[in-house]
């Protein structure tokens, strides 16, 4: 399976620039407690039921007083969850909804042309968030755009209007790896995310309301097409530099296993009783699935040989007994990870972003699928007929017998082949990467990232080099390199923002 095809990667033109043609695809709740007695008397009134002359079973007595044999356990997880629930719940209903997911002042690009999304989808209207660092020179030859990954805003770095370190802060400045006495870097928050641009969290014009789970399914495509309406909208004709990584990368393979982690964080999401079919607006969000979902994702962020350095199978108190809620240090870990991050940012926001990156797919056949589907919808709303909608609802229900496997056909037998021919990208994506052939491109990959793994982007770069691309650096840190698994790209100053600096010259 074949979802997303970039990892790190910047791309630069050598002479030129990257074009920004908008037409272009650039490549790219409060319960009753139950307290622990409570808890223990029924289960012992239910036992003496059971057991009407309860002198001695198997060979313990039992206790006259109706007492259980062990005393309940607490839950303090369990108990912080209900706790935010009830404050989450009367404050919902005091001052009015959800936390406002924004992290601070931003430039807001309105655009006033209707968007047609890769899937059929329409938004009327719609908002680009953006931050920029440096300046742009007289002929607006020294553009970078950085794409941010799945929950990150566009402040990359701290601006006069927020003085808070940014998520590249590091990498960002006068001299560094993204040289703001050199270039002008703009950072967007991508469309369907909740920091400033247009997201489910937004209101639909149409009818006021928020979009909610109205709001149309998304591909990383048109995030970039509404980047590049902000673009024309600053009158940015070429890019000098294309960078991002990550989702932000857009560049990666996904293996159908990794998909299957993102769909454990939606399914995980989804199935917590605030989220609502997604109209929690207003009301307690779903702030338990959404902490369960991070803490699915942060194993797939980081990676276990950091983790057994860190944590190991050390407790957090070894002096008190185990507990079921959190008691090793990486459970408490990754508890902590859920817990920061469960109300910054819009639970729907997660699903339509997650769900693109494992849509994403820059195989020939599918971006060649969009844009006939692109065009038949262009042409409908054109010719003033109706348009047809696109599907209301998700069209796949359960068949009466489950699904089988559906062995890809396209894949062949390459135990006989010689290893040359056997390793060779699939020929789809090498024709879905031509277009790049004349852009200098570098592709970083990490041996230590489950999430997207250091022979994707190994495909990725022979799929160029295959293509024509001659300018094709691929870069390859190997686990004494970074330990820090997918997240290398926000940790690792040295090797990651060393070579982007290099590349861009
Ligand atoms: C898929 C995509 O497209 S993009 C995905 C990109 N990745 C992310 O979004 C990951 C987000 N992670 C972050 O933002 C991280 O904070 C990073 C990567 C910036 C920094 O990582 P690190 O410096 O290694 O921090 P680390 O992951 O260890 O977390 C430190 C926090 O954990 C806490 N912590 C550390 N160990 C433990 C433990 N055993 N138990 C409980 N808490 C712990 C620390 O006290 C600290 O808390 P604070 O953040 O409230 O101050």
């Amino acid at each position: 399976m074949r979802a997303q095809r970039f990892g790190a990667t910047a791309l630069r033109q050598a002479s030129g620039m990257l074009q920004t043609n908008t037409e272009r695809t650039a490549s790219q709740i409060v319960r009753a407690r139950l307290s622990p007695h409570r808890v223990a008397s029924l289960s012992s009134s239910s036992i003496r039921s059971l057991h009407s002359q309860p002198a001695k079973r198997n060979g313990v007595a039992s206790n006259p007083q109706g007492e259980a044999s062990n005393p309940a356990m607490a839950f303090p997880c369990l108990d912080a969850l209900e706790t935010r629930s009830a404050t989450l719940e009367a404050r919902s209903l005091s001052t009015g909804p959800e936390p406002a997911y924004t992290t601070g002042a931003t430039e807001v690009f309105r655009c006033t042309k209707p968007l047609l999304l890769d899937w059929g989808g329409v938004l009327p209207e719609f908002d680009v968030a953006y931050e920029t660092w440096g300046k742009m020179n007289a002929d607006k030859s020294n553009v970078i755009i950085l794409h941010t990954g799945l929950s990150a805003s566009s402040h990359a770095h701290s601006t006069e209007s927020n003085p808070q370190p940014g998520w590249w802060e590091k990498f960002i400045g006068p001299g560094g790896c993204l040289d703001t006495d050199k270039y002008f870097v703009i950072c967007t928050n991508v469309l369907g995310g909740c920091f400033g641009s247009t997201g489910p969290s937004s209101i639909d014009p149409a009818d006021g309301q928020r979009y909610a789970t109205r709001f149309p399914i998304l591909t990383l495509e048109d995030m970039v097409r509404a980047q590049f309406r902000l673009l024309d909208g600053l009158e940015v004709k070429k890019l000098y530099a294309s960078v991002g990584s990550s989702m932000g990368g857009m560049q990666s393979l996904a293996a159908g296993a990794l998909i299957a982690m993102r769909h454990t964080q939606r399914q995980v999401l989804m199935m917590d009783p605030n989220w609502n079919r997604g109209f929690y607006y207003g009301k307690v969000p779903p702030h338990a699935g959404m902490k369960l979902a991070r803490e699915i994702a942060t194993v797939t962020y980081r990676s276990g040989p950091e983790w057994e350095q860190r944590f190991g199978r050390r407790r957090a108190d070894s002096s008190k007994p185990p507990a079921l809620c959190p008691d090793f240090l990486i459970e408490t870990y990754l508890d902590h990870a859920g817990e920061k991050f469960c109300l910054t940012y819009d639970p729907n926001s997660l699903l339509y972003v997650s769900k693109a990156m494992d849509l994403f797919d820059l195989g020939r056949e599918t971006q060649s699928a969009a844009a006939v589907r692109r065009a038949e919808r262009a042409q409908q709303i054109e010719s003033g007929a109706s348009p047809a909608q696109p599907e209301a609802s998700c069209s796949l229900t359960l068949p009466d017998s489950p699904y089988l496997e559906q062995p890809d056909a396209k894949i062949v037998d390459t135990t006989t082949m010689p290893i040359e021919v056997a390793s060779r990208p699939p020929d789809d994506l090498i024709a879905g990467l031509a277009p790049l052939r004349d852009i200098p491109t570098l592709v970083m990959g990490v041996a230590s990232d489950i999430l997207f793994p250091a022979w994707q982007q190994r495909e990725v770069a022979d799929s160029l080099r295959i293509g024509g691309n001659m300018k094709v650096s691929h870069v390859e840190l190997s686990e004494e390199q970074s330990m820090f698994g997918h997240d290398t790209f926000l940790l690792d100053l040295k090797n990651v923002g060393g070579s982007v600096r290099n590349f861009l010259g």
